[in-house]
C-alpha cells in the first residue's frame, strides 16, 4: 500500500467534527426543547445532575439528555445509565478515589449494588453476579465504545482489575498460587499489547490501533483461572506512514529510549540517530517505558531468546525505513539504491537475518509467473517503495499476531478448567474522515453490527419494562439498520462481495469502472448513493450513525492486501529463528490457500464469530464519550458530545424509545398535572367520582384519560379504538408518546386560559361595579355636601336676619324710648366738653352729645382716667338720621400691638379687661355704626375707661 494512500485518511481531524458537517444532525437536537413549562414539570432543571439513568429524564430527548449529562460532568459525576447502557464522560484527570481497592469492595459487597451510583465497577459487578447468581450461569459480554481518546481501553482496563481483584477475594485454598499467577498474567498482557499495538495520535496520547476482545475465564467458583485475547484490525500502515503530528507504535520508542549500550550497538543504532518511520520521538510520554514491556513479556514466558529476535527484527524494521530508491528520470521503469541507503539496507538484511544482496533484489525486482516459467522485471521507484513498506508492515502484523497468540497460550487455560466467561471488548468506535476507504468501511461496518445487536438487546429490556409494569405489547416496529448491513457484507451481491469478485479477478482494477459496477448491482439499496458531480469515483453509505463517503481508489488493492511471494520466500529462509517460525507457517497457509482470503472475508469472518459469542452471552453497553477533542478536564462541548451520543447510538436508543413510550409520569405526578381536566370535564359520572374519591389513582388516570381521549374528536386512534397506541396506563406509571402528552398539554391550557378569563371577566365585573358605587357615592356625597351648605347659608342667614331683626327692634324701642321719654330729658352737652360729659355719664350713666363735631383729638382729656401706658384712644361717634348721640365706645382688643380697632360696641365689656392686661402704645378706637351705648348697661366699662389718659376722638363718617 502506498503510503500516500493514507495522507487523506487518517489526518488526525476529529472523526465526530467531520461526520457531524458531513451530516448535520446535531444542532436540531441542540435548539431542540419543549416548552419550558412542560419541562419543568417533567424534569427539574436544577437537579439534573442527579438522574442516575438518562432514561429517567422526561421527556427522554436528545437536549434533556445532554444537559443533564452536563450537569453530571459539572457535579464530577463521570457515569450515568442510559437504560441498559452505561455513559462514561472522559473526565481526563486522574481521579485515585475512584478506582481505588475501597470502592471495588464496596460494589462487591454491597447486595444493593444497583442502588449505588453509577460507576463501571456496576457493570462489571452486575455481569459477576450474573454470571454466579443464576441456576444456569450466562456468559457475559462487556462492550466498551466510544471515539478516539474517549476512554474505552482506559475502562477495559477497569474491568480486568475489577475482576483480577474480586474474583480472586475468595480463599480458594488449593489453586490460590496459580490463580495470582493468572490474573498477573492477564494484567500483564496490557503492557505488551499497548506498546505493539498503541501509538500516539493526535486524538489520544495512547491510542489502541486495533480492536480486541478479551475473554476472562472463570471456573466453577467463578474465579479467574485464564483469559484470551482475539484482535481486530490492528492499523499495520502505521509502521510505514504516520501522520503529520502522530507517531509509529510505542514499542520502536521505548527501545530507542530504554535500551542499553549493548542492545544500540547490536541493532546498529547510536544515540542521535534519526529514522524516518520514527517521528516525533522528542515527544516524551509515560507509554515510553521499555521496562515495564520487559517485564511484562518476562512475566507471560517470553524468553530473553525471544525477546532478543523481536526487537532485532523491529530495529531491521527501522533501517529498512531508511532505505531509498532513486531512478533516472520519473517515469523510468527501473531504479537503484540511493547511495546513504545501502548502509541501512546492510543493517536491516543483517538484523532481518536475510542476505543483504537478496533483500536489495527482493524490492528491486518482481518475479513474474507465467506458467511454469518466471520471469524477473526490474520495478519502477514507486513500486520499490510499495514492496519495502509491504515487508515492513507484514513483519510487523506477523510479530503482533505471534505476540498475541503468545500472549493466549501463556494466560489462556484449558477448555475443561474454566465454566463461565466474561468477555470485555474494546472495538474502534464510528470512523468519517476527510477521506474514508477500506479501513473506515471495516469499522464502520463493524459498528453496524455492534448496533443492531444493540438495538435488538435494547428493545428486549425496554419490553421487559413494559411487561413488569403489566402493559401489552404495542411496541412500533423500529426501522433497524438491516438495510445497511445488507448492502455492505449481504448476498448474493453488497459491496464486500463485489469487492472480493474484484480481487479474485487479479486484473488491474478500474475504481471508475468498480464504481459503475457497485451501482449497476446495487442501486435498489436505499442505503447507497452517489453524488453525479463529484469526480472521484466513490460511493455513500447511510450509517445508522450518519452518512459516510468512501473513495473507491485503492480499494481493492487494500482488500487483496498482497505481499509479493519472493518476500515471504527470503523471511522463510531467515536466520532469524522467530521470523523463521512465522513465515514457515504464512507457507503452510498458502499451501492450504488461506492468503487468498481478502482483507474484508477475514474480518467478516472474525466478526461474525465475534457475534456468535455476543449473541450467546448477555451483553453490557458501556459508552465512552470524550467531552472535548483537546483532552482538557472538567471542559463539557455540547456540540461534541452530542455527536458522539449520536454515533455511539444513545441518541438512535432515544429515537427508539421515542418509537414506544417515552414519557412515564409516575401516577400521582399524572393526577397532580393533569387532574383539573377532569375537574373541569363536563363528564358528570366522572366528576362525581372524582369528588367522591371512591376510586384509586390508576381509575383516576384511567379516567382522565378517557376524558381527554373522548373529547378529542380529532383522534383517529379513539376513533379506531387503538388509542393504546398514544398511551399506556401501567401499575407504577403512565405511558406516554409524545402526541398524547402534546394532547394533554394542549386540553391542560385550554383549561387554565378558560379559568384565567373567567377569573378576568370576574375582576373586570368587579372593577366595574366598583367604579359605578364609586360614581354613585361621590354624587350622593356632592348632594350632601351642597345641601349641607344651603343649609349652613340659610342658618347664616337666618341667623343674620334673626340678629336684624333683633336690632331692628332694639332699634325701634330704642327710637320708641327716646321718642317717648328721654330725648325730651337729655341735656345738650358739647362734644368737646370733656369733664361735662365725664361728669353726665358718672351721674346718669349716659350722656347725649349736643353736636356732633368735626373730627377733634383731645389730648389731655381730664378724665381723671389714667392708663399706664395707653397714650391714646380713638372713639368714633357715629352720626345718624336721628337727633344727638354718641357713642362712648370702647370695643377693644387690646391683646396684640395693633394700633387701629374696629370693634362692635356690644365687645366694649368684655375687651376692657384687656385693655387694662396690655396698655402699650397709642391705641385707635373705631366704633363703626355703634348707634348707641347706655353706659349704665356697662358698668364694667365705665370703670374701664377710668384706665384711661388719653381719649382720641375722631368722627368716622
Ligand atoms: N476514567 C478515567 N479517568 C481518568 N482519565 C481517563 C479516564 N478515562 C480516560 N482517561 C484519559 O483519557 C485518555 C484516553 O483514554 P483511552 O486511551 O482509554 O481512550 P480510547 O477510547 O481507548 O482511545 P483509542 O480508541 O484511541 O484507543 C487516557 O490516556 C487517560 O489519560
Amino acid at each position: 500500500m502506498n503510503s500516500a494512500d493514507h495522507r487523506g485518511n487518517r489526518n488526525g481531524m476529529g472523526t465526530v467534527q467531520e461526520t457531524s458537517k458531513r451530516i448535520g444532525f446535531s444542532s436540531q437536537f441542540l435548539n431542540e426543547s419543549l416548552d419550558e413549562d412542560v419541562q419543568f414539570f417533567l424534569t427539574e432543571e436544577g437537579k439534573l445532575h442527579t438522574y442516575d439513568d438518562l432514561t429517567k429524564v422526561n421527556p427522554v430527548t436528545p437536549s434533556t439528555v445532554l444537559k443533564c449529562l452536563q450537569a453530571r460532568y459539572s457535579a464530577k459525576l463521570f457515569y450515568t445509565h442510559a437504560g441498559c447502557t452505561l455513559v462514561a464522560l472522559n473526565p481526563f484527570q486522574s481521579i485515585p478515589y475512584l478506582y481505588s481497592l475501597d470502592v471495588m469492595e464496596e460494589y462487591h459487597c454491597t447486595p444493593q449494588f444497583h442502588e449505588s451510583k453509577p460507576h463501571i465497577f456496576i457493570v462489571a459487578e452486575e455481569a459477576y453476579r450474573n454470571v454466579k447468581g443464576q441456576l444456569e450461569p450466562v456468559n457475559q459480554s462487556l462492550v466498551v465504545s466510544g471515539e478516539s481518546g474517549a476512554g474505552k481501553t482506559w475502562s477495559s482496563r477497569c474491568l480486568m482489575k475489577y475482576y483480577a481483584t474480586v474474583a480472586t477475594s475468595s480463599s480458594v485454598a488449593t489453586s490460590q498460587n496459580t490463580v495470582e499467577r493468572i490474573e498477573g498474567r492477564v494484567l500483564d498482557s496490557n503492557p505488551i499489547m499497548e506498546a505493539f499495538g498503541n501509538a500516539c495520535t493526535l486524538r489520544n496520547n495512547n491510542s489502541s490501533r486495533f480492536g480486541k476482545y478479551i475473554q476472562l475465564q472463570l471456573d466453577r467458583c467463578h474465579l479467574l483461572v485464564g483469559a484470551s485475547v482475539q484482535t481486530y484490525l490492528l492499523e499495520k500502515t502505521r509502521v510505514a506512514f504516520q501522520p503529520t503530528g502522530e507517531r509509529n507504535f510505542h514499542i520502536f520508542y521505548q527501545m530507542m529510549k530504554g535500551s542499553s549500550t549493548e542492545q544500540k550497538k547490536e541493532w546498529n543504532v547510536f544515540d542521535g540517530q534519526s529514522f524516518v518511520w520514527l517521528p516525533n520521538a522528542n515527544k516524551t510520554l509515560e507509554e515510553d517505558c521499555f521496562d515495564e514491556t520487559l517485564g511484562a513479556m518476562g512475566h507471560l514466558g517470553i524468553n530473553t531468546e525471544q525477546q532478543r529476535d523481536i526487537f532485532r527484527i523491529l530495529a531491521g524494521i527501522l533501517h529498512l525505513g531508511n532505505v531509498g530508491f532513486s531512478s533516472p528520470s520519473e517515469d523510468s521503469q527501473t531504479c537503484d539504491l540511493e547511495e546513504h541507503s545501502k548502509e541501512y539496507l546492510q543493517n536491516a538484511a543483517e538484523l532481518l537475518g536475510v542476505a543483504a544482496e537478496e533483500l536489495e533484489n527482493c524490492l528491486r525486482v518482481r518475479t513474474l509467473k507465467a506458467g511454469n516459467q518466471s520471469v524477473l522485471k526490474p520495478c519502477s521507484r514507486t513500486e520499490c517503495f510499495v514492496r519495502r513498506d509491504c515487508l515492513a508492515k507484514v513483519i510487523y502484523a506477523e510479530i503482533f499476531e505471534w505476540l498475541v497468540s503468545f500472549i493466549n497460550t501463556s494466560i489462556c487455560t484449558n477448555s475443561s478448567a474454566w465454566t463461565n466467561f466474561i468477555g470485555i471488548l474494546d472495538v474502534y468506535g464510528f470512523e468519517c474522515f476527510q477521506t474514508n476507504n477500506l479501513e473506515q468501511l471495516c469499522i464502520n461496518y463493524a459498528n453496524e453490527k455492534l448496533q443492531q445487536h444493540f438495538v435488538s438487546h435494547y428493545l428486549k429490556a425496554q419490553q421487559e419494562e413494559y411487561v413488569s409494569e403489566g402493559l401489552e405489547w404495542s411496541f412500533v416496529k423500529y426501522q433497524d439498520n438491516q438495510g445497511c448491513l445488507n448492502l455492505i457484507e449481504g448476498a448474493p451481491m453488497s459491496v464486500f462481495s463485489l469487492l472480493n469478485e474484484e480481487s479474485r479477478l487479479n486484473r488491474t482494477s478500474d475504481a471508475q469502472m468498480f464504481r459503475v459496477r457497485l451501482e449497476k448491482e446495487l442501486s435498489d439499496n436505499g442505503s447507497i448513493s452517489w453524488d453525479r458531480f463529484s469526480q472521484e469515483p466513490h460511493f455513500t453509505v447511510a450509517h445508522y450513525a450518519g452518512n459516510v463517503n468512501y473513495q473507491i481508489q485503492g480499494m481493492v488493492e487494500k482488500n487483496k492486501d498482497p505481499v509479493p511471494q519472493e518476500l515471504i520466500n527470503m523471511l522463510q529462509k531467515s536466520n532469524n529463528n522467530l521470523l523463521q517460525k512465522i513465515f514457515a507457517k504464512i507457507e503452510e497457509q498458502t499451501t492450504k490457500g488461506l492468503n487468498k482470503v481478502t482483507v474484508v472475508s477475514k474480518f467478516k469472518n472474525s466478526l461474525e464469530n465475534l457475534m456468535r459469542i455476543l449473541h450467546s452471552t448477555t451483553p453490557h453497553y458501556t459508552r465512552c464519550i470524550k467531552p472535548n477533542q483537546d483532552c482538557k478536564p472538567l471542559t463539557f462541548k455540547k456540540e461534541e458530545v452530542i455527536m458522539q451520543l449520536e454515533a455511539c447510538g444513545i441518541v438512535e436508543t432515544i429515537h427508539i424509545s421515542a418509537a414506544g413510550f417515552p414519557i412515564r409520569i409516575p401516577l400521582e405526578n399524572f393526577i397532580l398535572r393533569y387532574g383539573l381536566i377532569i375537574k373541569y370535564s363536563k363528564l358528570k359520572s366522572a366528576h362525581n367520582c372524582w369528588d367522591s374519591g371512591i376510586v384509586n389513582v390508576k381509575k383516576h388516570v384511567e379516567m382522565l384519560l378517557t376524558v381527554v381521549l373522548e373529547q378529542d374528536d380529532s383522534s383517529p386512534q379513539f376513533k379506531d379504538g387503538k388509542w393504546t397506541s398514544l398511551v399506556h396506563c401501567g401499575m407504577t406509571k403512565v405511558f406516554l408518546t409524545q402526541s398524547m402528552l402534546d394532547l394533554l398539554e394542549n386540553r391542560r391550557k385550554r383549561i387554565l386560559s378558560q379559568c384565567a378569563f373567567t377569573i378576568q371577566c370576574c375582576w373586570l365585573r368587579h372593577q366595574l361595579r366598583k367604579r359605578i358605587a364609586r360614581r354613585q357615592s361621590a354624587t350622593l356625597i356632592q348632594a350632601v355636601v351642597r345641601s349641607w351648605l344651603v343649609r349652613k347659608q340659610v342658618h347664616q342667614w337666618n341667623r343674620a336676619a334673626a340678629v336684624i331683626q333683633k336690632t331692628w327692634r332694639k332699634w325701634r324701642d330704642l327710637l320708641k324710648y327716646l321718642a317717648d321719654s328721654e330725648l325730651d330729658d337729655a341735656e345738650d352737652v358739647a362734644t368737646d366738653d370733656l369733664p361735662a360729659i365725664t361728669s353726665i355719664i358718672r351721674e346718669r350713666g349716659s350722656v347725649v352729645l349736643s353736636s356732633i363735631p368735626e373730627p377733634v383729638t383731645v389730648h389731655g382729656w381730664p378724665m381723671g382716667l389714667a392708663l399706664a401706658s395707653a397714650r391714646s384712644i380713638n372713639l368714633s361717634l357715629t352720626a345718624t338720621g336721628f337727633k344727638k348721640m354718641v357713642s362712648l365706645v370702647a370695643p377693644l382688643n387690646m391683646l396684640s400691638r395693633r394700633k387701629e380697632y374696629k370693634v362692635e360696641t356690644n365687645q366694649c365689656t368684655k375687651e376692657l379687661a384687656s385693655i387694662r392686661a396690655q396698655p402699650k402704645g397709642s391705641i385707635k378706637l373705631h366704633c363703626q355704626r355703634s348707634p348707641l351705648l347706655y353706659a349704665d348697661r356697662y358698668p364694667d366699662f365705665q370703670s374701664g375707661l377710668t384706665g384711661f389718659n388719653e381719649i382720641l376722638l375722631e368722627k368716622t363718617l
